[in-house]
């Protein structure tokens, strides 16, 4: 088998979460000496209980591995992931109904990292991406997503319009989401097995894929604005759904 390649990670919180969950893929740490603080000596402690060879480098360097200067000190070199996960696989682990979330084309990595970092938090599932449409897990996805990138399965798919096919055959409802859809979000029952499939930073889902999805819904909008930010909008659906199974 081949070996996992390397991968870098930058940030507190996408660090941290990685020394809990996969603490023998992370080779070593860098940190910014000059940071003294509480939150800097109490991560240092946990690196050290994690066994992980901790590095002392200047500021300048962190800039260089992380890739830009927003690594608040800390930086660790870790092998990448191998995708543990199919989403049968996923699907077939879940207890409860699934709750998924679909992506059909957020290229910004800052908006996948809000789009995790949302379904962490609102206990989603999966969040499942066209491969030709989308941004991988990049570092700044990871830092974006506070950790999140490391605990919600993300899935890369060929044909998105199977995949929701195959959703639909496991009894998921799927739920795509427009400014201009008719029904509110707030009228639908989403304490069921529910995919909720949300579009692209400019022009929204493909047309395939909104024909291919149960029923479309909408966020009502009470301002000037026409649509949300899709990270934004996906909390609103993703917690909307997390309310309403209490
Ligand atoms: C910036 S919006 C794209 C707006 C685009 N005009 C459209 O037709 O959907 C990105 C995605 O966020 C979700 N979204 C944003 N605002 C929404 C709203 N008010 N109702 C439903 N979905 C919304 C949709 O999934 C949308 O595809």
């Amino acid at each position: 088998m081949s070996k996992p390649a390397n991968a870098v990670l930058y940030g507190f919180h996408a660090v941290t979460v990685r020394l809990k969950t996969h603490p023998e893929s992370v080779s070593e740490v860098h940190i910014d000496p000059s940071r003294r603080d509480a939150r800097m000596r109490s991560f240092v402690e946990r690196v050290r209980e994690a066994g992980v060879r901790l590095i002392e480098t200047p500021d300048e360097r962190l800039t260089q591995l992380a890739g830009g200067p927003r690594h608040q000190g800390v930086v660790a070199r870790v092998q990448a992931l191998a995708p543990k996960h199919s989403l049968d696989d996923v699907l077939d682990e879940v207890e409860g109904p699934p709750l998924v979330l679909v992506l059909d084309g957020v290229t910004d990595p800052h908006n996948l990292g809000a789009c995790l970092r949302v379904a962490d938090g609102a206990g989603a599932h999966a969040v499942v991406a066209p491969r030709d449409r989308a941004v991988g897990l990049n570092a700044t996805v990871a830092k974006v997503a506070s950790g999140a990138a490391e605990t919600v399965p993300y899935l890369m798919v060929t044909n998105l319009a199977r995949t929701l096919g195959e959703l639909k055959e496991r009894d998921i409802w799927v739920v795509g989401t427009s400014d201009s859809a008719e029904r509110s979000i707030y009228d639908i029952d989403l304490n069921r097995p529910v995919a909720l499939v949300l579009g692209a930073e400019g022009e929204g889902m493909r047309q395939l894929t909104a024909k291919t999805c149960d029923e479309l819904v909408r966020i009502p909008m009470a301002g000037a604005v026409e649509s949300l930010n899709v990270s934004v909008a996906a909390g609103v659906c993703l917690y909307e759904a997390l309310r309403q199974r209490r």
